[in-house]
């Protein structure tokens, strides 16, 4: 019955020619397509909307990316638009006419998160919209709603209030949301991300009020390529996963993991400036092995403990390949929060055949190698010099060590294997030496160096006499009194990380780390801590928090189309990162700059990765533009209202 096909009409609209392509499809076919897949006339509650767009979104316009209109009650631009970024593209050239969108108007426009606005609707959006009466007639600005809503969530003393606040309204009016995290991100991460974000997902059941992701568990086997269909969005460019196994310090949350794609992917957003219609969270559910959610009533997963093996195998592999043939090679797969026993096998698995990081393993090491690089300002000398000593030899400490080899390797010309043995850890069973070697998981190995045994952490400080020491083990107040005492007896500035997440599994308090070594810690943990007070100095400390990098590497690698993820993309956003390290910064003992310029870092690290991405010939997206840093500016979502004309 529509005659026009959606694909000749983005096709023409390629040849930019937009305000012509607008008029010559005069009633626009897509529109009328919505709004008679409705079921009703046009002019009812389904109307069409003028959205001012950028010449790049229409130019970059691909015929693959079209959503059917035959399922959507709406067209949704995001849809139907450039495979980077779509309609929230920084506009290049203000007098180019708008893409024509249609949006559910009247009642269903204010409970559609993407389009309401809430009181911002302007007299004219009220008129042509069917909005009157529903609103009151007060018109206030996006920045007063911002204001109202810092006011209100201010109010609540109680982390996880603050948390389901911002998540009602993410729920309400996404791009207020988003402004609000934008505006006031320091204040606001530890709300919606770290730590809050544990908490939520240990009470996920009882405060669960909306689906945010895809839940994909035992009962989607082999319908998972119809899951994926089920999600609204077509155009999926990052995908966050988790199985919930290993959720933060935690542990085992099972399907309550959902809490850390969610906050992953809004981070991606407002940080990274991904748009957010094409981000995509993912909870796999092969069970749980948490005793407390497999009693509780309202545990929301699978009542059953994790299967393993080849039943658990199977259903990854199918919804790995269930997400390439749906959304193409060049969607980014985060793996996030997976056990060690899986984390580095589906690295390993995948790595070669899709665009695969995992956040834990690479983005926590780029994050970390990054401090390390900006510390020598402090303490002088190369990374070369240093002896390291990791307490938990997993995903995020074997990831992190190797990744300083790789940077030491890079600096000395020394081989890696050579690098490795600055590099000591230590496990549940005391410092890994070669003589565990039989015992050791695989990536333990490359760590096992010549040593008599020593059973714990202390003894392994005073044995190994390390410069840098670093807790990736998930489990709090393990960097003790005596610990931190020991580094700083032969050390005049120790550097101490505690990675640990959330700020109950810190290894260490900043307090803590301050007060015992006597001020002279320079001091991280991935968890924040508010500024301390010890002999009459305050000592802020950063936050080694994979927050940093993960935003601005998927940026880097949307940009670019690249097709895999590499190690030398990892150490290029660890040194655009430390690169925004100031002295002003640095005299304040942070190796970190503040989140509050994270879109400006962000813009940098993409940069950064995309370069190193066309470098290693891995990326897709030819030409490449020649001020990456601008490019990468340009393609942020940004979460201003547009106006509905
Ligand atoms: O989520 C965070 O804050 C950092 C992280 O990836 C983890 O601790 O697993
Ligand atoms: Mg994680």
């Amino acid at each position: 019955m529509f005659s026009l096909n959606t694909t000749t009409f983005l096709n023409n609209s390629l040849s930019g020619v937009v305000l012509q392509q607008q008029r010559r499809v005069a009633a626009p076919p897509l529109v009328v397509a919505a709004a008679a897949a409705n079921g009703r006339k046009g002019g009812d509650q389904n109307v069409t909307v003028l959205v001012e767009n950028s010449v790049k979104e229409i130019r970059d316009a691909s015929p693959a990316a079209v959503t059917p209109v035959e399922k959507e009650s709406k067209l949704n631009v995001s849809g139907g638009v450039g495979d980077v970024y779509g309609e929230d593209t920084a506009t290049e050239d203000q007098s180019i006419t708008p893409w024509t969108v249609s949006v559910a108007s009247g009642y269903p426009l204010l409970r559609d998160p993407h389009y309401n606005k809430g009181l911002a609707f302007t007299e004219r959006e009220k008129d042509t919209h069917y909005l009157r009466g529903l609103l009151p007639p007060v018109v206030i600005s996006q920045e007063l709603q911002v204001k109202k809503m810092m006011a209100n969530i201010r109010q609540y003393q109680v982390p996880l209030q603050r948390y389901m606040a911002m998540m009602d309204l993410q729920e309400r009016n996404e791009r207020l949301f988003y402004k609000l995290l934008i505006d006031h991100v320091e204040e606001l991460l530890p709300v919606v991300y770290t730590p809050t974000v544990g908490e939520a997902c240990q009470k996920y059941g009882s405060i669960f009020r909306q689906p945010q992701g895809l839940f994909i568990s035992l009962k989607e086997k082999g319908k998972i390529l119809e899951v994926l269909k089920n999600w609204p969005q077509k155009k999926i460019q990052v995908i966050v996963v988790t199985d919930g196994e290993r959720i933060l310090g935690l542990g085992d949350l099972g399907c309550q993991g959902m809490g850390i794609p969610v906050g992953k992917l809004s981070l991606y957003t407002a940080l990274g400036g991904i748009r957010p219609s094409s981000c995509l969270p993912v909870t796999i559910d092969v069970g749980t092995n948490n005793e407390k959610l497999l009693n509780d009533e309202f545990y929301i997963g699978l009542r059953q403990r994790r299967a393993t093996g080849q039943e658990y195998a199977e259903l990854i592999d199918e919804f790995m390949s269930s997400v390439k043939q749906t959304y193409g090679e060049k969607v980014l797969i985060q793996f996030e929060d997976f056990a060690n026993h899986n984390a580095f096998d589906l690295l390993a698995n995948y790595g070669s055949t899709h665009l695969v990081f995992n956040d834990d393993i690479q983005g926590t090491a780029s994050v970390v190698l990054s401090g390390l690089i900006a510390a020598q300002k402090l303490v002088g000398g190369t990374l070369a010099r240093h002896t390291f000593l990791f307490l938990g030899a997993g995903e995020a400490g074997t990831g992190i060590a190797e990744l300083i080899a790789l940077e030491m390797s890079k600096q000395t010309g020394a081989p890696v294997e050579e690098t490795r043995k600055k590099i000591w850890m230590v496990d549940s069973k005391g410092l890994i030496t070669r003589s565990r070697m039989e015992g050791l998981q695989h990536f333990k190995r490359p760590w096992a160096h010549e040593h008599e045994p020593v059973r714990n952490l202390v003894d392994a400080v005073k044995a190994i006499k390390p410069t840098v020491l670093i807790g990736s083990s998930g489990a709090g107040r393990t960097f003790t009194k005596e610990v931190v005492e020991a580094m700083a007896s032969f050390n005049e500035k120790p550097i101490i990380l505690a990675l640990s997440n959330p700020t109950s599994q810190s290894e260490c308090t900043a307090e803590e780390a301050y007060m015992w070594s006597e001020g002279r810690a320079i001091f991280a943990s991935g968890s924040p801590f508010d500024p301390v007070e010890y002999n009459g100095k305050v000592y802020a400390s950063g936050q080694a928090n994979n927050a940093y990098i993960f935003p601005g590497l998927g940026l880097g690698l949307i940009i670019s189309g690249a097709i895999r993820v590499h190690d030398d993309m990892l150490l290029a956003a660890s040194e655009a990162l430390a690169a925004q390290v100031t002295e002003e910064n640095l005299e304040k003992g942070l190796i970190y700059p503040p989140f509050s310029i994270i879109r400006k870092i962000s813009a940098k690290i993409a940069a950064d990765v995309a370069a190193k991405a066309y470098e290693l010939g891995l990326a897709t997206r030819l030409p490449e533009p020649e001020n990456l840093v601008a490019y990468a500016e340009s393609c942020m979502y940004s979460p201003a209202y547009r106006s509905y004309r």
